[in-house]
């Protein structure tokens, strides 16, 4: 199998791509090919207890190429994406070339922007700012922000002024200050060779039916079945699509057929969010055809 481009054997790699596309199995041909570790770049594989569903490595793929931070979480532990950037910085420093692979678009922009760790809104000014905006505040929201914020966002787009204000409502700093004190980022995307794979979307919604039936083959079920008797929807680990569809069919709540309908209803929903995202935030990445590789 051919490389798909010129690949430097001394930078980091950086693939992004959304599920079932193969970024996986490219990291792997890279790795084996050319040497590097791979990393994981997937919010929901880091987690232990759901290994067929989150689609980790194989023992076969961890064999031929060593793997960090898969599975490496407690189901009920939390995990964010600030976690992730302090566990990926101590891999750019290895001898190791990082080839840092997954979905988690949010990641790989922490990673070649910076991260502003902004805290979270509380669900009080959540609520305040919802009313507001149903109920026409808009434009109270929009003169409340600080001078600098409101120049830097479109204020013709309600989403980016409600959390502009809920920004400087939870932490009393407006937004364009919080984008000012952004860290430098650990990785530039001028230091690394930055993949993103461009998939067909009817190649892409195949594959990812063709995958659950593959997982359910592979003992998703069981899986399941050893995460029933601790089940709590609103671990951050339970988030794994196909997860609370399986669980509900445990629970004779509904059948494997439609367990299975849900499950890959809900990954090509997740597949076009994620294509999204690259599209809009990814600009200065490589893409790849994944016929190419
Ligand atoms: N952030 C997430 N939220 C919910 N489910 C997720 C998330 N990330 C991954 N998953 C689930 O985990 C599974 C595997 O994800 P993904 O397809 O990205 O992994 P992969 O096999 O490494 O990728 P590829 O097929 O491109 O090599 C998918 O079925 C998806 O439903």
């Amino acid at each position: 199998m051919q490389l798909p481009l010129d690949i430097p054997a001394d930078r980091p790699v950086l693939i992004a791509g959304p599920t079932a596309s193969g970024k996986s199995a490219l990291a792997l041909q890279i790795a084996t090919t050319q040497g590097g570790t791979i990393i994981n770049a997937d919010a929901i594989q880091v987690f232990a207890n759901w290994r067929i569903l989150s689609a980790r490595p194989s023992a076969a793929d961890e064999a031929a190429a060593p793997h960090k931070l898969y599975g490496h979480i407690a189901g009920d532990a939390d995990y964010s994406v600030g976690h992730w950037l302090r566990e990926v910085t101590s891999f750019l420093s290895a001898p190791e070339r990082p080839i840092i692979v997954g979905g988690t678009g949010l990641y790989f922009t922490a990673l070649t922007e910076g991260l502003a760790e902004i805290p979270p809104t509380p669900a009080e000014i959540r609520a305040a700012a919802d009313k507001m905006r149903v109920e026409g505040g808009f434009e109270t929201m929009l003169s409340e922000l600080d001078q600098d914020t409101r120049q830097r966002i479109d204020p013709q787009n309600p989403m980016r002024v409600q959390r502009a204000w809920e920004v400087l409502r939870t932490t009393g700093k407006g937004l364009a200050q919080w984008q000012d004190d952004t860290p430098a980022p650990h990785l530039p995307l001028t230091h690394a060779t930055a993949i993103v794979i461009d998939a067909d979307k009817q190649w892409l919604t195949q594959r990812i039916t063709q995958r659950f039936d593959q997982m359910l083959q592979q003992g998703a079920i069981e899986e399941a079945r050893a995460n029933l008797s601790d089940w709590d929807p609103t671990r951050l680990s339970s988030k794994t699509i196909g997860a609370a569809e399986l669980i509900a069919h445990l629970r004779g709540e509904i059948s494997l057929d439609e367990a299975s309908d849900a499950a890959t209803i809900a990954t090509r929903q997740f597949a076009k969010r994620q294509r999204t995202w690259f599209r809009a935030r990814m600009r200065g990445w490589t893409p790849i055809d994944p016929m190419s590789f």
